[in-house]
């Protein structure tokens, strides 16, 4: 089965369609009772909620590590539900927290495991395998023959997404993927991430504990409370500007006004004229850059103000108090 029709390169994706899933283990416990959720090719979505809600639960249904026990899953319009658990695993890459890597193989033999079980010639697993250790930042020739213990937290994680990758999988689905590291590490994994995605467009479902991973990360966020229940789903700013539920306001915390400014980008409509005098001293931010950011600016800038520039040119003054009505505006 080949839910997409060869998009070439590593551009193919497929949408998820989640139709009423559930999963009621055999001692009765109902993990997830009925969840619908979409999510768009070339998509990353982020499943979050407390503990025990589900979520790894979905995730491992959509590679069928957990058979639902309701349900239908579509990649695309096809119905995987029925489809053959190992052909199906062979399209999706699966990236967890420690990441499961083959400990007595070298780094390029495990990243070409599933091109080697799908059969692919020696010469073109060898090009994939240095072409995805370049893509995540490792260089082959150094790290190619290495064995997993002899690499840092981080590079292993590269190793495990670039694994995933490797058989051009129309979906990866990533369970707690940077949770191993250091705050510094993940931050910097995150971000390396981000640019990756930005390169190959998967479609991608992520679970996570950590809110501001969700929102640095998700195109959109999926808060999950017990048994799987969809509380709201929503992209990272509506999440934190307009809670849907009062689980949801609970969950994401009296300090979302603070995590939306990173979300929230700096507009025209803020901005106050640029003075008449020419205010050669005021530090300068860019247009479209995230209120965070300008608030960190802005908080040590004399006087509470700076110059915002679109393509390097002066288009006029933020001050903290007009930066703080971003905030307000959409809560
Ligand atoms: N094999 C099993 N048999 C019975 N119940 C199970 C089984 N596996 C998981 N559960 C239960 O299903 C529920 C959901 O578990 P799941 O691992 O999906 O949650 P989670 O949201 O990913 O949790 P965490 O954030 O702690 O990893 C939990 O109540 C869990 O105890």
């Amino acid at each position: 089965m080949d839910v997409t029709p060869g998009a070439g390169g590593d551009r193919r994706a497929a949408s998820i369609t989640l139709d009423g899933i559930g999963k009621r283990y055999p001692d009765g416990t109902e993990a997830v009772r009925e969840l619908s959720l979409h999510v768009d090719e070339g998509e990353l979505v982020v499943l979050i909620g407390p503990s025990g809600c589900g979520k790894s639960t979905v995730l491992r249904m959509i590679n069928r590590l957990i058979e639902p026990t309701a349900g239908r899953i579509l990649l695309n319009d096809s119905d995987v539900t029925r489809a053959d658990p190992v052909k199906l695993r062979r399209q999706i890459g699966y990236v967890i927290q420690n990441v499961g890597l083959f400990p007595h193989q070298t780094v390029a033999a495990n990243v070409a495991t599933v091109p080697r079980l799908l059969g692919w010639a020696t010469g073109t697993v060898k090009r994939r395998v240095e072409e995805l250790l370049e893509l995540v930042g490792l260089d082959p020739a150094q790290f190619g023959r290495r064995y997993p213990h002899e690499l840092s937290g981080g590079q292993r994680q590269r190793v495990g997404v670039a694994r995933a990758l490797a058989a051009d999988p129309v979906v990866l689905l990533m369970d707690e993927p940077f949770s191993a590291v250091d705050p510094i590490v993940r931050t910097r994994l995150q971000e390396e991430f981000l640019r990756l995605q930005a390169e190959v467009r998967k479609t991608i479902v992520l679970v996570t504990h950590d809110l501001d991973e969700a929102v640095r990360l998700g195109d959109r966020i999926a808060v999950l409370s017990e048994g799987g229940r969809l509380e709201q789903y929503d992209t990272p700013a509506t999440l934190l500007g307009a809670p849907a539920t009062g689980f949801v306001r609970e969950f994401v915390g009296a300090d979302r006004g603070i995590r939306r400014l990173a979300v929230t980008p700096v507009t025209r409509e803020v901005l106050d004229p640029l003075p008449v005098d020419g205010d050669a001293d005021l530090p300068s931010l860019p247009l479209g850059g995230s209120a965070y950011d300008a608030l960190a600016v802005l908080l040590t800038a004399a006087g509470g103000r700076a110059v915002v520039t679109e393509d390097g040119q002066p288009v006029g003054t933020l001050s903290r108090e007009r930066l703080l009505t971003l905030t307000e505006s959409a809560g």
